[in-house]
């Protein structure tokens, strides 16, 4: 039924068709107006030629009626076309006629419907009347303009909207005749029509622009009426133009509004609501420009520039990620205020801010994103750029570097914050750039507590060198001012070291109070230093005590290793000896850096007494002897007290954690000191013994004169047979050979039995021995070799040796190695 152009807007039961009105706005490129559009609707009774008029005024399709079938109705609801070729865009509406018989009296209501509906959405409404009903009280448009002036007072607002009365069938009497008897009717129905309070006295003109037109019979004097129409029709170009026809309306909606709008009109109008054309206004402008927005919103989200931007913001730095933002926010914005530029500005404006909201809603998470990688850079530059300034070694102080670098990452970031800064946003990076402080103070504090603790660890190590040797050969000398030494020692390397440390802290710009504390603990601990090494050295007590009394008891005064003779008094030399370890092992009992000397002397006093202490061995029971036969008598008792002493856990005067070895420990470990000693001791008296022996090897002179008055004869047959003397001469040497080889001074040492048991034994084999190498050294004297030569030589050597070993008498006890040697595999043994 309808044209290409031509859209059923309302159907004959009052259904809009929102949907086709959507297409047909498409199709027609209606929303690219903005306010440029026009609507003019037709009203008239039926068959009065409406369709007919419309489609020669603007080239449209209504259906007409069939001139041969008679005058029935042929347009139902309301219709809908674009004019052709008239500028701007203007929109016809077709009506259903107002006095048709098919819908009856029952359809007035549907009458008055589509004439509220025509005069709220169209700028010029034409009412077609037939000339002859002009100024006849029956006339049949008479109870049409009834309903159009009843009607527009429910629209509140009157929207100047042109009435033109087209005057059909026009006959020979002249417009401006008729014209002034239609005005006339025109008001005499305004005048009877009923109105609210505050528009008793509005004139008509108020509400309608009146115009008046006249056409020729189109059916009797088609020419005419044909150039009549083209004249009409030139009144619709540009019609919305100030002085067009519909120059002076008012409260035009945006086309893009155009389908909401009258869509909502005919809601109101079908719920037979007062229809508030302002409030109206307000809200398709709401709707809208929500849409509008909404759109927009859509639009960027899915726009290709921000999506690049959003994927590149998740990894990294963007740079000039607030330009590209705004440019693409920027086209959107405009976008919108394009398409909302026709609609109510307070509403307009309202729906900006929403969607500039919303945009900034979707913006935020990447420019958080972003301002997050700048804050990790400029950390992470913080990092190297203070690494690299500490590596430098430029002699720039580490709080300096700190500060420097500092500002220039802060700098940096803030110029990337800027970078980024989105417009409009008013988001702020004061927040990010306070944690970037933080951590970039955090990191500065980490990194100079690990430089500092390395500085004082170095000044430790120092420490420990300079104070931990020392200290121990302090204590292994055990002199009298041992402690106060050690004191010194220690407060001087102390001293030192904390002002060297003040030195190399000074560009860590340290407080007082902190400078005070790295100073306490070095102090602390070189004394640290200072008891570690004492109690390393207490804990060998034992050993160090041995060393000492071999080293006394087996050295001279010169310090020449000592040969045990007869005018040896072994018991006051065990006493020095024992004596001297007596005083290492007071020296080792405590740490005594305050007062040392005081407590020193009290504590050797203190172990006077263990001189006389020890297992009861022989040796022990002799040396105590050699005490209590003494001529004081009371130093027993003195001696008993004493040792009751030491039966105690602390030293008198000495804090718990300065003793190194108790009282107690002490005399446990001199016990087993004399006991591990007491084998020395016996060797040296074995040794004078033996010396003693030697020395008397030759028979009594008696004995001498008895040898040379009975050997005389045997004297002189040797005299006279030198062969013997050769004879003797190889016994002799195979004698001695003998006696070196079995070593026979060593085996009758302990004794003639045992030296003689040990002698048989070993006799044989030492003989054999001999022989063998009598055998291979005959048979190397032909070869000659210098190696031979060499070899006797060595031997010669080795013989000569043992031989002044014989001379002089000395002992293996006066062999120093030997005799710790032999103590050392004792000690087990001891011990147990
Ligand atoms: N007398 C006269 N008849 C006309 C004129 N114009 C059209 N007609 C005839 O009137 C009849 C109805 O024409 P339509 O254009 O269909 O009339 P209408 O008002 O649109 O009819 P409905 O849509 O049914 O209300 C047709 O037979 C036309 O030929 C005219 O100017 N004068």
């Amino acid at each position: 039924m309808a044209g290409a152009q031509t859209l059923q807007l309302v159907d004959g039961k009052g259904v809009f068709n929102a949907a086709g009105l959507e297409e047909f706005v498409k199709g027609i490129r209606l929303s690219e107006c903005g306010l440029s559009y026009a609507v003019v609707a037709i009203m008239g009774p039926q068959s009065s030629g409406k369709s007919t008029l419309l489609n020669h005024l603007f080239g449209t399709r209504f259906v007409e009626m069939d001139a041969f079938k008679g005058r029935s109705q042929t347009t139902q609801g309301v219709w809908l076309a674009r004019g052709a070729g008239i500028e701007p865009t203007t929109l016809v509406m077709d009506l259903e006629g107002t006095d048709g018989r098919e819908r009856g009296e029952d359809d007035t209501a549907f009458e008055k419907q589509s004439s509220l509906f025509a005069l709220a959405v169209s700028d010029i409404v034409l009412i077609n009347m037939w000339c002859h009903d002009i100024g006849r009280e029956q006339a049949a448009n008479k109870p049409l303009l009834k309903t159009v002036f009843q009607v527009m007072m429910r629209l509140f607002t009157p929207r100047k909207t042109t009435l033109l009365f087209v005057i059909r069938d026009k006959t020979r009497t002249p417009i401006e005749t008729l014209e002034p008897i239609l005005r006339e009717d025109i008001q005499k129905i305004w005048d009877t029509v009923p109105k609210p309070a505050n528009h008793q006295h509005t004139p008509l003109s108020e509400f309608f622009n009146l115009q008046v037109t006249s056409l020729a019979n189109y059916e009797e004097k088609e020419e005419q009426f044909m150039q009549q129409v083209g004249e009409l029709r030139e009144r619709f170009q540009n019609s919305i133009a100030p002085g067009g026809l519909a120059g002076d309306r008012r409260g035009a909606v945006p086309a893009t509004g155009f389908p909401f709008s009258t869509q909502e009109i005919w809601r109101v109008i079908k719920e037979n609501r007062d229809l508030d054309l302002p409030a109206h206004k307000v809200m398709v402008a709401t709707v809208r420009c929500e849409e509008i927005a909404h759109e927009k919103l859509k639009g960027l989200v899915a726009d290709e520039e921000w999506r690049a931007l959003e994927a590149r913001a998740k990894d990294d730095v963007v740079l000039g990620f607030g330009k590209s933002v705004n440019e693409v926010v920027e086209k959107y914005l405009n976008a919108y205020d394009v398409e909302a530029a026709f609609f109510d500005e307070g509403v307009r404006t309202s729906k900006r801010t929403f969607l500039m909201s919303n945009v900034l809603d979707v913006l935020q998470p990447s420019y958080a994103s972003v301002i997050g990688h700048h804050r990790a850079k400029a950390l992470s530059s913080f990092k190297a750029s203070l690494d690299s300034g500490l590596d430098s070694n430029s002699g720039e102080g580490f709080a300096s570097i700190v500060r420097r670098c500092s500002e220039a990452v802060l700098a940096d970031f803030e110029r990337g914050c800027a970078d980024a800064d989105v417009a409009h946003s008013g988001w702020d990076s004061t927040k990010a750039k306070e944690k970037l402080s933080r951590d970039v103070a955090a990191h500065a504090q980490t990194k100079r507590t690990e430089k500092l603790n390395q500085l004082v660890a170095k000044f430790e190590n120092d420490l420990e060198a300079s104070i931990g040797e020392p200290t121990a050969s302090l204590l292994d000398a055990a002199a009298p001012d041992t402690w106060s030494a050690i004191s010194q020692l220690m407060e001087q390397e102390v001293d030192d070291a904390t002002s060297r440390l003040s030195d190399a802290i000074v560009g860590f710009e340290p407080s007082k109070e902190e400078e005070a504390k790295i100073r306490q603990h070095l102090s602390k601990y070189g004394r640290g230093v200072v008891e570690k090494k004492s109690k390393e050295e207490a804990s060998q007590a034992i050993i160090r005590m041995k060393e000492r009394f071999t080293s006394v008891f087996g050295h001279e005064a010169d310090s020449m290793p000592r040969i045990w003779g007869e005018d040896h008094d072994v018991r006051a030399i065990t006493r020095d000896a024992r004596a001297s370890s007596l005083k290492l092992l007071s020296v080792l009992a405590a740490v005594r850096l305050d007062e040392g000397t005081q407590k020193n002397n009290a504590i050797e006093s203190s172990l006077k007494p263990l001189i006389g202490d020890g297992p009861e061995t022989g040796l022990q029971r002799t040396l105590s002897r050699a005490v209590s036969t003494g001529n004081n008598t009371t130093l027993a008792k003195t001696q008993s007290s004493a040792l009751h002493a030491l039966s105690l856990s602390t030293w008198p005067g000495v804090a718990a954690n300065d003793t190194l070895i108790s009282p107690v420990q002490c005399k446990s470990i001199w016990r087993q000191f004399t006991a591990e000693t007491e084998y020395t001791i016996s060797q040296a008296m074995a040794a004078q013994e033996a010396a003693k022996r030697n020395k008397s090897w030759l028979p009594p002179p008696w004995a001498m004169m008895a040898m040379v008055v009975l050997g005389f004869n045997e004297f002189m047959a040797l005299l006279r047979n030198p062969l013997y003397l050769v004879l003797i001469f190889i016994l002799y040497l195979v004698g001695k050979a003998l006696f070196v080889q079995l070593d026979i001074s060593r085996e009758f040492e302990h004794g003639v039995v045992p030296g003689l048991i040990s002698v048989s034994t070993k006799l044989l084999p030492t003989v054999m021995n001999l022989l063998k190498k009598l055998a291979e050294e005959g048979q190397g004297v032909g070869s000659g070799t210098q190696n031979n030569t060499n070899r006797t030589n060595g031997t010669d050597r080795d013989r000569h040796r043992e031989m002044d070993d014989m001379a002089t008498g000395q002992s293996s006890v006066s062999n120093e190695p030997q005799a710790n040697g032999n103590l050392r595999q004792r000690q087990p043994a001891l011990a147990s």
